[in-house]
């Protein structure tokens, strides 16, 4: 029954309860997420008091405009919680602007390197002081938001952040995005989707582990990888206790791991979103697993996508059809592989034995289920399972290509592997979309799906083939390096802005769809486009040998152009092709 597990958070403001649900249902925002960012004058009690008589002087049946002169004598403005910060560790021409050499590109990465100073927060002692009065979880550190609505922390963004950070060389600000989220395992004993109380029941894909990483590649801190080792340790712990389940095949017993919710009630930053889609159920129980495959989505990143709708065995439905808590994702499996092997070289690298060799095992159990259960020889790549139907998903998604970047696969049948996985890439015929990789073969109106191409995916596909040093893989790499970059300059020239999400179909498109508008800003764009320009920026031009972009046929704005219907149906010949069109 889960009616009976906890809500988002304890908070009866910012997480469940009739004043929650008051003010979410009234919509007085375009976007429900602004009223749970809005910090309250007075105490949670107090406020709570305020709301009750309003509800009684109304007869419990307030007017709109009842419940906005509520709000506005109650609560203050979103972004509250913030003062005025300037990174000390920014600098104006930071190294890898010298490995660019097209001047326009150079130009660009440059501001690049000065919207970290747009995207720094830092948060007011009085978060500190009275956390009560804000739903903002403190943290010591300043850090880098996405950006937009977006004015907290995000687990798997910081990743590609922290990656951008240390290319501008903002060594400071990357160190302490890294000890924010490991001062918040220490606290919760793992890191919520994001930096808010509402968030604090489910996680994001598992990136810190990876993130210390990064620390490490940039300033092998031996000390520091002792000091957090212990909070690494119970990070993955979290993942492979409340995240994994067994699956039966072929006579083996498989632990794979999959995203779930243990919390009753719609997500609080979209609540009237989540109350009206459970309209479609008639009964609590029905309505409560929806929230809960809803809160599921979020936890992957992907919300939301046509990846976790099961109709009838397909990918087709709504978010009615979600069953994220049934399918097997290869890239979370993938992303605790890579995990398990870099806790096994950070403990052999402390002479902690015992626990390396724990690790490895947990290692090699996670090679071979993921070969056993999500790798497949005829398709060249590795799918999705359900466990509904107990077979593969065979549908396009960039995350299908994860293990290459995670290095989740048998690297002694390196060429084997790669030698499939680019077979795959051209037949589902990579090569014909202008802006980049999209997320899915399905127009469904959700985000996390086509046309929109999304930053992380981007660099998981790219990175995985240039890592393999097989020739074939680094050409598509640089190929799809080369058109990403273009687009997110096209855009940038249009709108100086970068976006969350762009449109895989046309050079210089933006990404749209799902339950808020495009934000710009942006966290992780930053950081993808300049990890590429740092790796590519010798070989790619934002003009191609024929002219400039813009000339070439490109088409700007939400809409989809010429170039768009065309790729539209060339999507449907490579869906047919690949055989995943249901
Ligand atoms: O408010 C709706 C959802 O917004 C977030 O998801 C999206 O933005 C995140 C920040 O860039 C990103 O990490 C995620 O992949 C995006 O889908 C949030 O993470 C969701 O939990 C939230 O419900």
């Amino acid at each position: 029954d889960r009616s009976k597990l906890p809500p988002a958070c304890d908070s009866m403001i910012y997480c469940h309860g009739p004043l929650l649900n008051t003010v979410q249902m009234a919509g007085l925002y375009n976007d429900s997420k602004t009223f749970v960012d809005m910090k309250i004058k007075m105490s949670p009690k107090i406020t709570l008091e305020h709301f009750y008589d309003m509800m009684s002087r109304t007869d419990s049946n307030p007017t709109k405009a009842d419940i906005q002169e509520f709000v506005n004598q109650n609560f203050d403005p979103e972004g509250s919680e913030f003062e005025d910060w300037r990174p000390s560790d920014w600098k104006h021409n930071p190294g890898f602007l010298a490995k660019i050499k097209d001047p326009l590109l150079h130009k660009w990465a440059s501001a690049l390197n000065d919207l970290w100073l747009d995207l720094g927060r830092k948060m007011k002692e009085a978060v500190k002081e009275s956390p009560d009065l804000y739903s903002i979880i403190y943290v010591e550190q300043p850090f880098i938001v996405p950006g937009g609505r977006f004015r907290e922390f995000y687990y798997w963004d910081s990743y590609w952040i922290i990656k951008g950070l240390l290319l501008s060389e903002m060594r400071t600000t990357a160190k302490g995005m890294v000890n924010n989220l490991l001062s918040i395992v220490d606290r919760y004993g793992f890191i919520p989707n994001g930096g808010r109380i509402y968030y604090l029941m489910r996680s994001q894909p598992p990136l810190l582990i990876p993130m210390v990483q990064l620390l490490m590649e940039d300033t092998d801190d031996l000390e520091y990888l002792r000091e957090h080792i212990h909070t690494l340790d119970k990070e993955f712990d979290y993942w492979m206790t409340n995240h994994t389940i067994e699956v039966n095949h072929e006579g083996k017993k498989l632990k794979m791991a999959m995203y779930m919710d243990n919390s009753q009630g719609p997500r609080p930053e979209s609540y009237k979103e989540d109350v009206d889609c459970a309209r479609h159920f008639d009964t609590t129980e029905k309505k409560e697993e929806l929230y809960a495959e809803l809160k599921a989505a979020a936890e992957s990143g992907w919300d939301f996508s046509s990846r976790w709708f099961i109709l009838n065995g397909t990918n087709k439905g709504n978010l009615t059809n979600l069953k994220v808590r049934s399918i097997i994702p290869v890239d979370l499996n993938a992303i605790l592989c890579w995990n398990a092997q870099l806790m096994m070289e950070y403990h052999t690298r402390l002479q902690n034995e015992e626990k390396a060799s724990y690790y490895r095992r947990i290692h090699d159990d996670f090679m071979e289920a993921i070969e056993e259960l999500l790798w497949h020889e005829d398709v060249g790549v590795w799918l999705d399972y359900s466990l509904e139907s107990s077979r593969r998903r065979d549908y396009f998604y960039p995350s299908n290509l994860s293990p290459l970047w995670a290095g989740s696969y048998d690297k002694a049948r390196k060429d084997y592997f790669v030698n499939r996985v680019v077979n795959y890439l051209d037949k589902v015929k990579m090569d014909i979309f202008e802006g980049g990789i999209p997320t899915t073969f399905e127009h469904t109106g959700e985000q996390w799906d086509y046309p929109n191409a999304w930053p992380p995916l981007q660099y998981i596909v790219i990175m995985g083939l240039a890592n393999t040093g097989h020739p074939e893989a680094m050409r598509y790499a640089t190929e799809l390096a080369t058109k990403w970059v273009r687009s997110n300059f096209e855009v940038w020239k249009q709108k100086a802005a970068m976006l969350e999400k762009y449109d895989a179909t046309i050079l210089g498109g933006l990404g749209g769809g799902g339950e808020y508008v495009v934000q710009t800003g942006f966290g992780w764009s930053n950081g993808v486009v300049m990890s590429l320009l740092n790796r590519y920026g010798d070989v790619i031009s934002a003009a191609d040998n024929f002219g400039t972009a813009a000339e070439s046929g490109a088409v700007y704005g939400a809409g989809v152009g010429a170039g768009g219907v065309v790729t539209a149906l060339l999507v449907v010949l490579a869906s047919l092709a690949a055989g995943t069109l249901g």
